[in-house]
């Protein structure tokens, strides 16, 4: 066997290594999926995202079948800590990318599976790539600790969990350095942490903390969450609307519906390879 195929992307610097993988052949292990995103023994990366049929999946809780169809593509997506997530809004727009120039997929709209259900994608005219992000829930108030600052975020569900705080002091500031603390009873899978600034009228800057990663350049789920709690606040927008999100990596852009929502950015892939077989097998052992 040659060595294993995979290629690099991003989505506003939101990283990912792509691996194809369409009968679920290969061994990702949680070590795996450290040393492949670790960026000097590995690729380098936020997360994995695992190219396969949501059929080849192994069993686990939820089972993948029982949300999306066997034969869908399945986006199996895991943090570079090697934990699973249900959601990556940067990471759907970049496996379509891939599923459409490998010639997986037909046309320009097309729909694929995730932990958190199946999502509608659209590649646009001006080569950026729309999802269809579901629809975005808020589950109340919590605090959320940075060093000796406590902010009021907004717990919200995007498939994937998040805290969103709107404060008034410059998010570049703000100390990412590690995970801003929590009670755990507020969120007892972990969180996503957004810290997001008003630019102007349904313009937003947002700085993240993400669960599994540590700070990253974007979080595309993070933008829908943070769209959602703005949009949420805004006077007589009952609930709907848009937002563009200012992210260090890039901008995207964010609509908020009633029950559903949309995340359209661009999606880039930029390098393609294949690994040594031997760093593989040497991968799965803990350093
Ligand atoms: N970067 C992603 C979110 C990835 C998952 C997240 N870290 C989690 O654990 O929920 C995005 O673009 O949405």
């Amino acid at each position: 066997m040659g060595g294993i195929e995979f290629l690099k992307g991003h989505g506003t610097q939101n990283d990912f290594v792509v691996l194809p993988d369409p009968e679920g052949k290969l061994e990702l292990t949680e070590e795996r999926v450290r040393a492949l995103c670790d960026r000097r023994r590995g690729i380098g990366a936020d997360g994995v995202l695992r190219v396969t049929r949501a059929g080849a999946m192994p069993t686990e809780a939820p089972d993948v079948e029982s949300i999306v169809d066997r034969n869908m593509w399945f986006m199996d997506y895991r943090n570079a800590d090697g934990s699973i997530a249900e959601m990556c809004g940067n990471g759907v727009r970049v496996y379509a990318r891939y599923l459409r120039e490998a010639g997986l997929v037909e046309g320009s709209e097309f729909v694929l599976g995730t932990r958190a259900g199946a999502r509608g994608v659209v590649f646009n005219p001006d080569d950026t790539v729309t999802v269809d992000m579901g629809s975005p829930h808020r589950n109340g108030h919590a605090a959320v600790r940075v060093g000796e600052t406590e902010y009021d975020a907004m717990s919200v569900n995007v498939g994937n969990q998040h805290a969103v705080s709107i404060v008034e002091q410059p998010v570049a500031g703000i100390d990412l350095s590690a995970e801003p603390a929590y009670e755990p009873e507020d969120f007892p899978d972990g969180a996503n942490f957004e810290f997001v600034n008003v630019v102007s009228e349904d313009v937003l800057r947002m700085r993240v903390y993400e669960r599994g990663v540590g700070e990253t350049r974007s979080c595309g789920t993070g933008t829908v969450a943070a769209a959602k709690v703005y949009i949420a606040r805004k006077e007589n927008s009952n609930g709907v609307g848009t937002a563009d999100v200012l992210v260090p990596g890039g901008r995207v852009s964010v609509r908020i519906m009633i029950g559903a929502s949309t995340l359209t950015g661009p999606a880039e892939l930029v390098a393609r390879g294949e690994l040594d077989e031997s760093w593989w097998r040497s991968a799965a052992e803990p350093v």
